[in-house]
């Protein structure tokens, strides 16, 4: 961080490249740049015309089409696919004997997948919508195919994703997790119970831990743009045909607006301070009219799994703060990396056997001397 510098340019061949880290830059430039960087190209092997991808005028019809997917209605009969999902996830954790090692994000991933899978088979939601735009003749049928593979892919393997860095990280800082498992045992007293949406949204301490785990190791590091025009960002314009990156892991740990920015601190979301922050310096989701469309079935996902697990179990972990960032702030996460163990709650005061854990630094920063022993 000693050598933070808020905008950055370069050159890949005859491509110019501009980052930025200041706020207002970035709400100009995801409020003013619809089009995504040609960098997203890479992708059009898997995932051509999609949300994700798609240029402006493709994207704006299956958007509009897809939008209504997403509202509270529909949103809450998600909500009890996930909750059986995460009752599954705790058999499965249940049914293994003793304390093992677990590759978390295997396990989480499969699940998230089932769950996005059998919606999207069942779909009351999502495919009738793309269907109506079959009809009107604005998409075609391969069209749909890929959007659907793409939303379940973009579905499960992020919320997959996020659910294992919060458990891993909460797997760290054992104060902090027995503070949410404080908060779970008082809003659902029944541990057989996952949160239905009125007890969600009682979670205040849950909802922050995610928060700053998504500031402090966003699931996805970066986000680009196309300048399609001049932006002015004083003193500098941003001239049209560049690339626009504004990198989240960066973003989010500006010393200015974060202090001790690299401190594990879920606190930084409880208090009035949220308000005083400008509206772009935390945008795990994105921002603008092409933020992400699932944020609040994400965020949704993550609560409900990470609250059902850890209404059951303790989690622990061989991994460092120091560790994690480093691995996540690349782009392509290295498969297998995050150790896991959990210990039934029933047992929660006995030592049980899990695996070692590191000692958490008293102030929760990230102590870069202590690699993990695996
Ligand atoms: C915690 C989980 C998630 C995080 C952190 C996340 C984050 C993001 C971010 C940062 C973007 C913008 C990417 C860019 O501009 O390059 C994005 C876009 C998108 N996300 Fe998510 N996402 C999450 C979960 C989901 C879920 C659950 C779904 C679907 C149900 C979803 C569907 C999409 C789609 C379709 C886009 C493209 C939107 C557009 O361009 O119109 N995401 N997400």
């Amino acid at each position: 961080m000693d050598s933070w510098r808020p905008v950055t340019k370069f050159w890949v061949g005859s491509q110019l490249y501009i980052a930025t880290t200041r706020p207002t830059d970035v709400e100009k430039i995801l409020t003013n740049s619809l089009n995504k960087s040609p960098f997203y190209e890479n992708f059009n092997d898997i995932m051509k015309d999609t949300l994700l991808t798609a240029k402006v005028s493709i994207w704006k019809e299956h958007r509009k089409m897809i939008n209504p997917s997403f509202n509270s209605k529909i949103l809450n009969s998600y909500h009890d696919i996930f909750i059986n999902y995460s009752k599954e996830m705790v058999k499965f954790l249940d049914d293994k004997e003793g304390v093992e090692q677990t590759d978390f994000l295997r396990v989480i991933w499969e699940k998230t997948f089932d769950a996005a899978l059998d919606d999207t088979i069942e779909s009351k939601r999502l495919l009738p919508n793309l269907t109506k735009l079959n009809q009107t003749k604005l998409i075609t049928r391969e069209e749909i195919l890929e959007e659907t593979s793409f939303m379940m892919m973009a579905a499960s393997e992020t919320a997959a994703i996020t659910i294992n860095t919060v458990l891993t990280i909460l797997g760290i800082y054992s104060d902090i997790q027995e503070r949410v498992y404080q908060e779970l045992v008082s809003v659902l007293p029944n541990m057989e119970n996952s949160p239905i949406q009125e007890e969600l949204n009682r979670l205040d301490y849950l909802e922050s831990v995610v928060k700053e785990i998504l500031r402090l190791v966003p699931t996805i590091p970066f986000i680009m743009r196309y300048a399609d025009e001049d932006i002015k960002c004083d003193p500098y314009v941003f001239p049209a045909g560049s690339n626009l990156i504004v990198p989240l892991v960066l973003l989010h740990r500006d010393p200015e607006v974060w202090p001790d920015p690299e401190k594990f601190d879920p606190d930084r979301f409880l208090h009035d301070e949220v308000g005083k922050r400008h509206r772009c310096s935390y945008i795990p989701f994105s921002f603008g009219a092409r933020n992400c469309i699932g944020l609040k079935f994400g965020m949704m996902v993550v609560k409900v799994t990470v609250a059902t697990i850890l209404r059951n179990f303790e989690v622990q972990t061989v991994e460092t703060l120091y560790l994690i960032i480093l691995l996540r702030n690349k782009p392509i996460r290295r498969p297998g990396t995050t150790p896991m163990g959990c210990r039934e709650l029933s047992g929660r005061c006995g030592d049980g056997g899990v695996i070692n854990s590191q000692e958490p630094n008293e102030d929760h920063s990230v102590n870069k001397s202590s690699p993990a022993s695996v």
